[in-house]
């Protein structure tokens, strides 16, 4: 049996876009309080009853939350175009050296739109 495990983490910051047509609103300086959820895929082992932990999926992603939070992404080394587009293969090529089993990193800006991404 194979199920797919999600984590929803979350975290504030700043961005902005510097490649959008001049005169969009995303040009200017604004934060959002980021959604991001990481999945897994994998067999449920028998004796277990799970795939894996949850707290791997935690482990894996505190490091992330650090670099983050509370910054203005733009400054952040790979993010001076942060799209959730960029965001997401930004995240997913740091989870995926420990999480082999990754499947989809999906980045809510707003509740309303969403990025997901199941590597290429
Ligand atoms: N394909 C993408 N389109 C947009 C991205 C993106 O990363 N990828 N990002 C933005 C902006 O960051 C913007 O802040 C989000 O805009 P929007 O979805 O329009 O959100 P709003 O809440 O401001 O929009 P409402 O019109 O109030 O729904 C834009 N596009
Ligand atoms: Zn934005």
């Amino acid at each position: 049996m194979n199920v797919r495990l999600v984590h929803e983490f979350r975290f504030e910051a700043a961005h902005r876009l510097p490649k959008v047509p001049q005169g969009h609103k995303c040009a200017r300086l604004h934060g959002h309080s980021f959604k991001v959820e990481v999945a897994i895929r994998g067999p449920v082992n028998e004796e277990t009853g799970w795939f894996i932990d949850y707290s791997h999926l935690y482990e894996a992603w505190a490091p992330l939350h650090d670099l983050l939070d509370h910054h203005y992404l733009n400054e952040v080394p790979g993010l001076e175009n942060p799209t959730s587009e960029v965001l997401a293969r930004w995240i997913w090529t740091r989870l995926a050296p420990s999480l082999p089993s990754l499947n989809r990193v999906t980045i809510f800006e707003t509740c309303d739109a969403r990025c997901e991404y199941e590597g290429d």
